[in-house]
């Protein structure tokens, strides 16, 4: 059973098309970054996942369910997460685990396991970016999710602290979950993800490992070895309409 399934979406804000016939599967311990040009429509289609945006046509099912039936099996960390600056990290963690049912046990581990433990008594208005982000991954993981979204979870983040986020994804793949990240950072994403879907217009420009996405976007055979980000700017420039080599 897939994690996500989405055939065929299409999306309108008024007027406008914002998704323009996206599918796109995740198989349970699949890690796939979404990337694309700003305004590509990726937190859009974030949305449609988590049930918050309804398709205008085509279908989503979240591990064969309606998107948004089942929140407890799909975590989330949004773009800007908003945190209770007068509690402690171990107050704001505990009172979400209350809200969705969890033990204090799981509160304990991630703690623990997020490497939290030397500020749980720190408020967060005294803590680093760093600090409350990982704090994001634990409140988006207190379920144990079976898949997790998250929104450009490394901004602003410096880059041991978004190492460490990507390490993350990885232990969560390992338990079985399956991750979508969007996000701008195609060093990360190429290093710890297994593949990407590319959108640019609201419509799939490339999908797959970097070998897959040079063979359906038709660049020369001699660019095999090229990096996510070249791919990346090479599929953009003709998806614009400029001669690629
Ligand atoms: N609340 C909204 N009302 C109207 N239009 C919106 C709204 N949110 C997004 N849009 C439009 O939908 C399109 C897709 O936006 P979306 O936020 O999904 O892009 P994105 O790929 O996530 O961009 P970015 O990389 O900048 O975060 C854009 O043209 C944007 O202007």
């Amino acid at each position: 059973m897939n994690a996500v399934e989405c055939r065929d979406l299409f999306f309108n804000r008024g007027k406008r098309s914002v998704l323009k016939g996206i599918s796109l599967q995740i198989a349970p311990g699949e890690l796939v970054a979404l990337i694309g040009p700003n305004g590509a429509g990726k937190s859009t289609l974030i949305k449609l996942l988590l049930g918050l945006l309804k398709p205008a046509s085509g279908s989503v099912r979240i591990f064969e369910k309606e998107a948004g039936s089942d929140p407890l099996n799909v975590g989330y960390l949004p773009e800007n997460v908003s945190f209770y600056s007068g509690m402690t990290f171990e107050e704001h963690l505990s009172y979400f685990a209350s809200l969705k049912g969890v033990g204090r046990d799981r509160v304990e581990e991630l703690i623990s396991v997020l490497g939290l433990e030397c500020v749980r008594k720190q408020t967060l208005n005294r803590s680093s970016k760093g600090q409350k982000q990982r704090l994001g991954l634990a409140q988006a993981i207190l379920s144990k999710p079976g898949l997790l979204l998250l929104d450009e979870p490394t901004v602003g983040l410096d880059p041991q602290a978004s190492a460490f986020m990507y390490q993350e994804l990885h232990r969560l793949k390992e338990a079985g979950c399956a991750v979508l990240v969007c996000t701008h950072e195609l060093l990360l994403a190429q290093a710890y993800m297994d593949r990407a879907l590319m959108i640019c217009g609201g419509k799939k420009a490339a999908e797959g490992t970097c070998r897959e996405m040079i063979r359906q976007s038709g660049l020369s055979e001699e660019t095999a070895e090229m990096s996510l980000l070249d791919i990346y700017c090479r599929v953009l420039d003709k998806e614009n309409g400029k001669e690629v080599l």
